[in-house]
């Protein structure tokens, strides 16, 4: 049996309050008991569940504290990842949570619910059809930066209170120099090997686009 206690979180953010630690620790049995019914996570993975989703998520916060009272969009977040494990580490800021699967985001809203989490709010929506400004957008593994990067263009707040412009963060694998020389973007790519020891197989990078 894997370890399915949150520890390997702590680990890494040593300065969680009890009420963080509390709700890391529920994530478990609630997508053990949601995952059985909906699948959002490959079953073969749930023992995993805290070093391969919710560290790998929380690899955005390595890079970008947010701030209270910002707004972050998560595109595309199937069963709540990176958006779940980051409101519960930024319970100041606001986050909100799209997917164009109906059953994924009742799995988000279900586990957020559970969780208490009011800094939280999912729709199922396409990116697309948003029309909020945030400050920053998250995603996970969703698709081709050229791609994704319509979907959000012109979704981006112009004042920002942060350390850095607001922007995307997007967790991703893939040969991305191609990519995203393809995608004429200005981005930035962060290595997760810098921050954590773990081994995230095929999405090893954050990659920061500035706005
Ligand atoms: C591979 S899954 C990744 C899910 C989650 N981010 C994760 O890492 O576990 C890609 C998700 O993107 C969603 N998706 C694809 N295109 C989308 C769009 N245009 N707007 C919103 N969601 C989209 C799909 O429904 C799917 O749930």
């Amino acid at each position: 049996m894997a370890d399915v206690k949150p520890d390997i979180i702590l680990k890494y953010f040593p300065d969680l309050t009890e009420k963080q630690i509390d709700q890391f620790s529920q994530l478990f049995d609630l997508y053990v008991f949601w995952n059985a019914q909906i699948n959002v996570i490959s079953r073969k993975d749930i023992e995993e569940l805290y070093e391969r989703h919710v560290l790998h998520s929380l690899g955005i916060a390595k890079i970008c504290t947010f701030k209270a009272g910002e707004s972050v969009l998560d595109v595309g977040t199937g069963g709540g990842f990176p958006g779940i494990p980051l409101a519960i580490l930024f319970p100041e800021t606001q986050f909100y949570l799209v997917d164009s699967i109906g059953k994924k985001i009742k799995v988000v809203k279900e586990v957020a619910s559970a969780l208490g989490l009011e800094n939280l709010k999912a729709d199922h929506l396409r990116a697309e059809q948003i029309k909020e400004k945030f400050n920053f957008v998250v995603s996970r593994a969703v698709t081709r930066l050229g791609e994704f990067y319509p979907w959000i263009q012109g979704k981006f707040k112009k004042e920002s209170i942060n350390a850095i412009p607001n922007g995307i963060l997007y967790l991703k694998g893939g040969d991305l120099t191609e990519e995203i020389k393809e995608s004429k973007l200005k981005a930035e790519l962060y290595p997760l090997s810098e921050f954590f020891e773990e081994d995230f197989f095929d999405t090893k990078y954050v990659v920061y686009v500035p706005q």
